[in-house]
């Protein structure tokens, strides 16, 4: 019985994956920020490794901006789905959630500048 539930979950938890899956082609199919991002965050995970800094705040950062950009697709597919006219409230909702993404890229540089920029400098030798 248990094992039963337990194959069951399993078997939700791929098929819940799968779409997360297909949530993350879209965003990279369609929104050229998060390309942008992702490209970012791969070039951070790098230095962090050829600085010898450790990469976890750097990612954890970039996974972060990552995040909210899919939730920004989101909210702009839904807003656009329930307003298709022009309307404050979908402005609200369209704004407000591109500034959660301009925060988290933000914090991102800054982390980016306290973690990496003194070992890149030290690396150059200045
Ligand atoms: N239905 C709407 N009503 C009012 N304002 C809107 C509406 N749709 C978009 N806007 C305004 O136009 C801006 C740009 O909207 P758009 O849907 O093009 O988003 P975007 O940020 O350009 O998305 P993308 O990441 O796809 O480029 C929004 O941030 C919002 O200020």
């Amino acid at each position: 019985m248990r094992s039963d539930g337990s194959a069951l979950n399993l078997r939700r938890w791929w098929r819940s994956a799968g779409f997360a899956w297909a949530g993350l082609a879209f965003a990279f199919r369609t929104q050229a920020n998060f390309r942008i991002e992702l490209v970012c965050a791969a070039l951070a995970g790098l230095a962090a490794l050829w600085l010898n800094v450790p990469g976890a705040p750097v990612l954890l950062a970039c996974a972060l901006v990552l995040a909210l950009e899919l939730m920004n697709t989101a909210v702009e597919a839904v807003v656009d789905l329930v307003s298709p006219d022009v309307h404050p409230l979908a402005k609200v909702a369209k704004d407000a959630s591109a500034a959660a993404v301009l925060l988290a890229c933000l914090g991102a540089l800054l982390v980016a500048g306290v973690t990496l920029l003194p070992a890149l400098l030290a690396r150059l030798g200045l």
